[in-house]
């Protein structure tokens, strides 16, 4: 049994981004750059106007008011630049081509209207509301690093580059394997006699996908050793990362591990020094990983959070350090004293501090939907009082 710093530092190391594979532009957001973005064109392409009026040359406003006709009209989308004679004035409006000898822009609340002449009653002021063609990026710069989380921000920046398509880190295909001979589909599992409803996978596929995974599958399956063998090699040839949940501990139907024997399994670790969560394993096999969570519910969520979740980030390139960022927090309520397993108590936010849930057992079901974070409590930490401060982690 290793402790948990150990069995993080491993799950690390397994956490690199997968190879790159290019989508649509479109279908982009929340994956991860896989090389530099360049530009392929000026933005601005031509100079434009940054609001709603009239190009002028300064020459042509000496005195006020100054009267100038208004000889063309520039709107967002006109293709050429026009040139604007001296003595005259141009409509133009916001992103529209500057014209050629413009010096500023004035903006149209201060600009009356005289039929086709334009009426500039007072000094416009020192802004010229122009953008210059290249002011925010040119052909060829780099607008995002590979690396870059492609999120709604970084969106615009990628498609500002007029490029159709992206190179992205390919997002890992997770299969999860739920174990128990008593597991029903929800919807089904009160007229089964002895079964409850499969829980576990659906907030596993939820995590991993939030995490940036592709859920290949969910697959139920009974502890019938020919079955699991088969579904063990199928989930393999499906997978970056097969999740097998259940059968994990020291039952007579724990066949977690022992179905993924066959196919040649090594292991990384085989249980981990933490409460919930102690069966907790990861391995490799066929050259996919293979990550083996514990059957209660809080247990597999917690250990799902814990390695899980960083694992599945890092190979979709993003940063797996990022989701074990843990933080101080003032409790709202004592803690008692920790056993000998560091353990991971589900707590809730209350009014900037945090208290432990007080259902603290690793079958709840209902408590998880209340807990907010993590608690982490060093084995053999003393117990601690409301206003002492704890290390926290969301969950
Ligand atoms: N003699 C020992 N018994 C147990 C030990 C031990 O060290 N010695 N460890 C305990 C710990 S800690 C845990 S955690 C559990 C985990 O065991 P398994 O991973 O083998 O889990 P199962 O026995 O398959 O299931 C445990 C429990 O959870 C329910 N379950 C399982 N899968 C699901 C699912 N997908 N959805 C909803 N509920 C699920 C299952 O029905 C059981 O009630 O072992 C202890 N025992
Ligand atoms: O992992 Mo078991 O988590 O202590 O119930």
């Amino acid at each position: 049994m290793i402790d948990f710093d150990s069995a993080v530092a491993l799950v690390l190391t397994e956490a690199r981004p997968l190879p790159c594979e290019t989508v649509a532009l479109g279908a982009a957001a929340d994956r991860v750059l896989a090389v530099d973005l360049r530009a392929r064109g000026d933005a601005p392409r031509a100079a434009v106007s940054a609001m709603d009026g009239y190009a002028v040359r300064d020459v042509d406003l000496g005195t006020f008011p100054a009267r100038l006709p208004i000889t063309t009209v520039a709107f967002a989308g006109r293709a050429d630049v026009p040139v604007l004679p001296g003595g005259t004035c141009a409509r133009v409006f916001t992103g529209g081509p500057v014209p050629h000898g413009a010096d500023r822009i004035v903006v149209q609340e201060i600009v009356g209207r005289d039929g086709d002449m334009a009426v500039f009653e007072v000094t416009p002021g020192p802004g010229k509301h122009i953008r210059a063609s290249g002011s925010d990026f040119r052909a060829g710069d780099t607008l995002l690093r590979a690396g870059t989380a492609l999120g709604f921000r970084a969106m615009v920046t990628a498609a500002a580059a007029d490029v159709t398509t992206l190179s992205v880190v390919r997002r890992p295909r997770i299969v999860i394997l739920g174990t128990g001979d008593e597991l029903a589909e929800p919807g089904q599992a009160l007229e089964t006699p002895g079964s409850i409803p499969e829980s576990v996978s659906f907030g596993v596929a939820a995590l991993a996908r939030q995490c940036g995974g592709e859920v290949v599958d969910r697959r139920r399956l009974t502890d019938t050793p020919e079955l699991l063998g088969a579904a063990a090699r199928r989930a393999l040839d499906e997978a970056d990362l097969v999740v097998v949940t259940g059968g994990a501990s020291v039952g007579e139907k724990d066949y977690a591990r022992s179905m993924f024997t066959p196919l040649g399994l090594e292991m990384i670790f085989s249980k981990v020094a933490i409460k919930p969560g102690k069966p907790v394993w990861f391995g490799r096999a066929g050259g996919k990983l293979v990550l083996g969570l514990p059957g209660n519910p809080t247990s597999a969520l917690v250990t799902a959070r814990l390695f899980m979740a960083p694992l599945v980030a890092g190979l979709a390139g993003r940063d797996p350090s990022a989701l074990l960022s843990w933080r101080d927090m003032t409790l709202t309520a004592p803690l008692k004293p920790c056993g000998d397993r560091e353990t991971f108590e589900r707590g809730r936010l209350v009014g900037g501090g945090v208290a432990p849930l007080s259902v603290q057992d690793s079958a709840t079901q209902m408590a998880l939907a209340t807990a907010d974070v993590l608690i982490r409590r060093r084995p053999g930490a003393t117990a601690l009082d409301a206003g002492d401060t704890a290390l926290v982690l969301d969950f």
